[in-house]
């Protein structure tokens, strides 16, 4: 079974640099610090509105990043402009609404498969592999494979936003539904959202997943005990998940718990 890899988002070191204007943190040094300790690839999310990765950090990492680049962007003519000129390894194209707190669902392909196939052709183009964040849903992984992207990442938003473990349970069948699906239709599976050191595992143990992209609770948990501590432990958890062949559906033990009511 291959190991699973670990896609580090620095979204909110650069959240942190904006709260005040500062120059500090720099996403840029988080993202060599990220590697450094064992990350598989660096995420950066360019929003519209520039709420945390700015044009600069984009264009600084893609030359100073020893791993690779995954770019997340709207589908749009400003973000495929910029890709056509980063040119990353990776762009994952989500949904975005400006009065979002975060990303809130996968993006809708089958809504808008012509925009979205012209979009994957452009970037594929300049070679970047895609991947669509979308849910674990067959129309939507189906439209996905029409697009010609050869990834996809499965929103596990509704899994770490569940109240109890009963509707952790389910949302767990279903992600693993739709990423057994995807994998014998020839897609290729990342997953990510919300995904934290109490409720990875599960999702972790999912052998048809090939990287996990993890940001806010890396993130959170480096202001305690530091990047290179709370990257090198959440691959931990994860690569213990998979070498013990876990099966994701019988791993209440390794529920740390469901989320805790804010
Ligand atoms: C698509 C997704 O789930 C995240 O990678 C995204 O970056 C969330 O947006 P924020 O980082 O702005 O919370
Ligand atoms: N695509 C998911 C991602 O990059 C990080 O999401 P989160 O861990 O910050 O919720």
């Amino acid at each position: 079974m291959k190991d699973i890899l670990l896609g580090v988002n620095v979204d909110h070191i650069a959240t942190l640099r904006q709260a005040r204007g500062t120059s500090y943190p720099d996403p840029v040094h988080a993202a060599s610090v990220a590697e450094h300790a064992g990350a598989d690839g660096i995420t950066i999310h360019l929003r519209e509105d520039r709420r945390h990765i700015n044009d600069r950090d984009v264009e600084v990492m893609a030359r100073t990043l020893q791993t690779r680049m995954n770019l997340e962007m709207a589908v749009t003519e400003e973000m495929l402009t910029i890709a056509a000129g980063i040119k990353p390894e990776f762009c994952c194209l989500v949904p975005e609404k400006r009065e979002e707190l975060t990303t809130e669902g996968g993006l809708d392909v089958a809504g808008q498969l012509d925009k979205v196939t012209d979009a994957v052709r452009r970037l594929q183009s300049h070679g970047t592999t895609v991947s669509l964040f979308i849910d674990a849903d067959i129309v939507q992984i189906d439209a996905a494979k029409a697009t010609g992207a050869t990834f996809i990442e499965i929103h596990t938003g509704q899994y770490a936003e569940a109240e109890n473990e009963q509707e952790m349970h389910a949302e767990l069948v279903r992600l693993i539904k739709g990423i057994e699906y995807a994998d014998s239709i020839g897609l290729k599976v990342n997953a990510g959202h919300g995904l934290t050191y109490f409720n990875v595992k599960p999702i972790a143990a999912i052998p048809q997943v090939i990287e996990l992209n993890i940001g806010h609770a890396i993130i959170a948990r480096a202001a305690i005990d530091g990047l290179d501590k709370a990257v090198r432990d959440m691959k931990k958890l994860m690569l213990e998940a998979r070498a013990m062949k876990l099966d994701p559906l019988s791993t209440h033990s390794v529920y740390g718990g469901v989320k805790a009511k804010p």
